[in-house]
């Protein structure tokens, strides 16, 4: 395979497999009671949803929601425009790159565990701009601020984004709500960590790959915010690790449905009752791919721990407290320094089973 770059070149264990396992069992959740004007709250109905999306959360860490009530149209625009924006030339499309200083917009040198992404990116944040720790420092308390750029074509794309982005937020706070009613917490327990939220919508394209046996659109990956909501078009490439056993399983396009997974900091707040579940990008020779990621993470200032109702001293805290902000921009740093850096985990943060049973233990002694 002569024709891809060395950087792109997957180890052995982790290169797809080209035979592809489609999922029967990635859960479909049917959300219109939440939107139609005369779903009298009929508590039973409310009941089942608040368990299916429980049980979506606890066996896989996605699922699909469908009559989710985010217009089609607003969806379209924003594909429309991202497909205008990605097919201009590379010279064009640097001119709004993100770097160092500026952090969103255009890229296309991303890495996933240090191998080079067979793709190209754009950022922008849902708050323009977005406040964030001045630096990783853990005492420096200054704040900067991320701006979105904005590129001169096609002209659109603003308008696009923000009609969207307003659409994802009701529709993740409608999620967070739920989740949290599966955890046994109030529905609005999660709402305050959003209010300066620093959200983020990625516009990802997939071009075709000359060897989409070496290579990957996305490493693998486990998401480090609290929720996802991807948009992904009809080409397909999305794959899941299945919790039972490790398989690689592929996420079947559906029209106009969105997937939802469930990130790292859901698993620090329901202290591990749901898990972040890791997944990947497959590529493929042949077809273009686009997909739109909606990022939904707290404000900066967020000191993610588990919920104290859901710890004991039967259950205890299996994480120490984080600043997210710190985390974030930690994450943001290490993307630029590119080869052997090992980006930063909630792994770092937990409290290890060894150091568990050290200290059951000496509290024995
Ligand atoms: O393109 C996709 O299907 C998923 C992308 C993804 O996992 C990510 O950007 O974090
Ligand atoms: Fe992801």
């Amino acid at each position: 395979m002569g024709e891809v770059d060395p950087a792109f070149i997957q180890e052995l264990e982790h290169r797809p497999k080209l035979s592809i396992i489609e999922a029967e069992g990635i859960p479909f959740i049917d959300l219109s009671m939440l939107n139609s004007p005369d779903a009298v709250s009929d508590p039973s109905t409310l009941d089942s949803l608040v368990s299916e999306i429980g049980n979506a959360c606890k066996n896989w860490g996605f699922f699909q929601v469908i009559n989710h009530g985010v217009p089609l149209e607003q969806r379209r625009k924003l594909e429309k425009a991202s497909r205008k924006f990605f097919a201009q030339p590379w010279e064009e499309k640097v001119k709004v790159r993100r770097d160092e200083v500026k952090v969103l917009g255009y890229y296309d040198t991303e890495h996933t565990k240090n191998v080079r992404d067979w793709k190209e990116v754009f950022d922008f944040t849902v708050q323009n701009p977005t406040i964030v720790p001045a630096s990783t420092h853990p005492d420096d308390k200054e704040v900067a601020e991320w701006h979105n750029q904005w590129p001169d074509y096609p002209h659109e794309l603003r308008e696009a984004f923000e009609e969207y982005a307003e659409e994802l937020e009701k529709l993740s706070n409608k999620l967070m709500e739920l989740i949290a009613l599966s955890l046994g917490l109030p529905a609005d327990r999660f709402h305050g960590f959003f209010k300066d939220q620093t959200s983020f919508i990625r516009l990802n394209h997939y071009s075709p790959c000359p060897a989409p046996d070496l290579a990957l659109g996305v490493g693998r990956h486990k998401d480090a915010g609290a929720l996802t909501i991807l948009a992904q078009d009809d080409v397909g490439g999305l794959q899941v690790k299945r919790k039972s056993d490790g398989e690689w399983i592929r996420v079947k396009p559906t029209p106009d449905a969105f997937i939802i997974n469930v990130g790292d900091i859901i698993q620090v707040w329901s202290n591990e009752t749901y898990e972040s579940v890791e997944h990947r990008v497959m590529v493929n020779s042949e077809r273009e791919r686009f997909s739109i990621p909606f990022f939904f993470n707290p404000a900066h200032y967020t000191i993610v721990m588990p919920s104290e109702e859901l710890t004991s001293e039967k259950n205890p805290p299996r994480y120490r407290p984080y600043n997210w902000g710190k985390f974030l921009i930690t994450r943001k740093g290490s993307n630029f320094k590119k080869l052997d850096v090992k980006n930063i985990q909630i792994q770092h943060f937990r409290i290890s089973e060894l150091a568990d049973h050290l200290d059951g233990a000496l509290s024995v002694i």
